[in-house]
């Protein structure tokens, strides 16, 4: 799904009244009743609702909801915040509307401020997209008190105060609403970390804005639905047998951090990988065959970190499908000394974790001998080793994209809502996930999950977005058993589902 910029979506706005054709005050209401469907479901007409209203359009759907609610029987007071000497066509129109049912009230200074019971739920409708400014003057008073207050709000489309792509200087003021309802698509801010406060739980409700143009419109970002996840997973073919799949071969493990190379290999195992072989460091061997016995493994010469020969025989590094190497290696120099091999021996992409990013950040040749498409799955400390630091989310996109495009590699960079950056530019957010995966090891299990789609032939890009989004959703299922906050990278193995 496209994540457009407020330009674009104003220019969609128009377009769908012009093409579809339908009336623009038709279309606030369609916004407005998509709006009040989703209010219901979670809160019932017992609910107090105070909604704040704004004089652009933002504010003309907070009045259009405000009649609709009464109509459902809600019990409803509305709060124009008179900050601007004009008002929107459509405000006016929802206005006159409005006051056939009720007599709003008035927010002019300070003391026009209600005050706001927890049992009441406060929908903001101050400002939307169209914000141009800092919030000041009354405006600000209003947004202050509303977040002082112990109601709980939700946001129409945008929090009040916040830039849908653009960011916030340090210092402004914004309503930190508990839900945010956005039209149509998603935007760009709700999607950020450092926006978390202003975004609360995000939903979107379709307005049935015009396909066509969405269809058309440029952008660099999107957001990875379910159904477009599902689209990208091959069916399994009935004559197919373990060699169709791929052999991969995760390079991983050092002596204290051999769960690393387990997760890693079971993880790569549950995500349809035909063979695998795992090459840890000499002492992991008897913990690798005996947590994976579905894994060969290849110990390594060298008792506690990985330096290359083993003692057992395998194919050649270029014979493996795939390559996954990083997570538990250390930063021995021996082990430098080995990626540089693998790296040079290896010219197909692979997946790059932890250490092995954290060395190449040290190794600076190492950069070059990435090759291209490759994978590197960075938490954002480790990519600040291999980039520089940034000023906020959207210099972080930036540096993100830049780096991707410049090196010709595929960057998953992890937290909520990871953040899948192509070498063509685009940046694939993803959609599943949860806090609980913030726990050691899970980092582990997607370099196996990604390492295993390479080995069975998925195309590098696709394995990227489809792994983050199939990892993400192991996390929902494991969350879903145990709860987040008892979630261990383990669960996220046994979540994953390919069907
Ligand atoms: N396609 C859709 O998603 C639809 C969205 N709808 C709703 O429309 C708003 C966007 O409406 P718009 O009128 O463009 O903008 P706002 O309501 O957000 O605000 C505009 C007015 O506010 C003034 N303004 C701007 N910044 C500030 C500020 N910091 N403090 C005070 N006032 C501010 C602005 O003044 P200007 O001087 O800049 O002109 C305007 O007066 C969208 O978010 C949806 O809720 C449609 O209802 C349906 C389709
Ligand atoms: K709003």
């Amino acid at each position: 799904m496209k994540i457009l910029d407020v330009e674009q979506i104003r220019q969609l706005d128009k377009y769908t009244i012009a093409n579809e054709p339908i009336a623009p005050i038709q279309l606030m209401e369609r916004a407005s009743q998509a709006f009040v469907d989703w209010f219901r479901m979670r809160f019932d007409a017992l609910t107090p609702v105070k909604i704040f209203c704004g004089l652009g359009n933002n504010g003309g759907d907070g009045l259009a909801i405000a009649r609709l609610l009464i109509q459902a029987n809600y019990i409803v007071e509305v709060f124009v915040v008179r900050h601007a000497p004009r008002e929107s066509d459509d405000f006016a129109h929802n206005h006159r509307r409005l006051k056939l049912l009720i007599n709003p009230h008035y927010i002019e200074k300070p003391g026009d401020m209600p005050t706001l019971r927890q049992k009441d739920v406060v929908i903001d409708a101050i400002l939307g997209s169209g914000i141009s400014r800092p919030v000041e003057g009354i405006v600000k008073v209003v947004v202050e008190a509303i977040n002082r207050a112990p109601a709980q709000v939700v946001a129409v489309d945008i929090a009040s105060g916040l830039y849908a792509n653009q960011p916030n200087q340090p210092g402004e003021v914004a309503v930190q609403p508990d839900y945010t309802v956005t039209f149509e698509l998603p935007k760009l801010a709700l999607l950020l970390p450092g926006n978390a406060r202003w975004v609360g739980e995000w939903h979107m409700v379709d307005i049935g804005l015009h396909q066509r143009f969405i269809d058309q419109a440029p952008t660099p970002f999107y957001y990875t639905t379910d159904d477009e996840a599902r689209l990208l997973l091959r069916r399994r073919d009935k004559f197919s047998h373990k060699g169709t799949f791929g052999h991969a071969l995760l390079l991983v493990g050092s002596y204290g951090k051999m769960g690393a190379a387990v997760l890693a290999a079971r993880a790569c195992l549950r995500s349809g990988v035909g063979l695998l072989t795992v090459q840890v460091p000499h002492c992991g061997y008897e913990v690798l065959q005996t947590a994976v016995p579905e894994a060969m493994c290849r110990p390594d010469v060298n008792e506690r970190v990985l330096t290359g020969p083993s003692e057992v025989d395998g194919p050649a590094l270029a014979d493996y499908s795939a390559l996954g190497l990083g997570p538990g290696i250390g930063k021995a120099p021996e082990t430098v000394r080995f990626l540089r091999e693998v790296m040079t021996a290896f010219n197909r992409p692979m997946v790059i974790d932890a250490d092995a990013l954290n060395l190449i950040a040290e190794h600076r040749d190492l950069m070059g001998l990435l090759p291209e498409n490759s994978i590197l799955t960075p938490h954002p400390k480790e990519f600040e080793r291999l980039t520089q630091r940034w000023q906020n989310d959207y210099d972080k996109l930036e540096l993100l994209r830049d780096f991707a495009q410049r090196k010709q590699v595929i960057v998953v960079l992890k937290g909520a809502y990871t953040a899948v950056a192509l070498p063509n530019g685009e940046v694939h957010f993803n959609s599943t996930g949860n806090p609980g995966m913030s726990t050691g090891g899970t980092g582990d299990v997607l370099t196996g999950v990604l390492t295993a789609l390479l080995a069975q032939g998925y195309d590098p890009i696709e394995a990227a977005v489809l792994g983050v989004f199939a990892h993400g959703q192991a996390g929902d299922v494991a969350a879903r058993e145990r709860g987040q906050i008892g979630l261990t990278a383990s669960d996220v193995v046994d979540g994953l589902r390919w069907d």
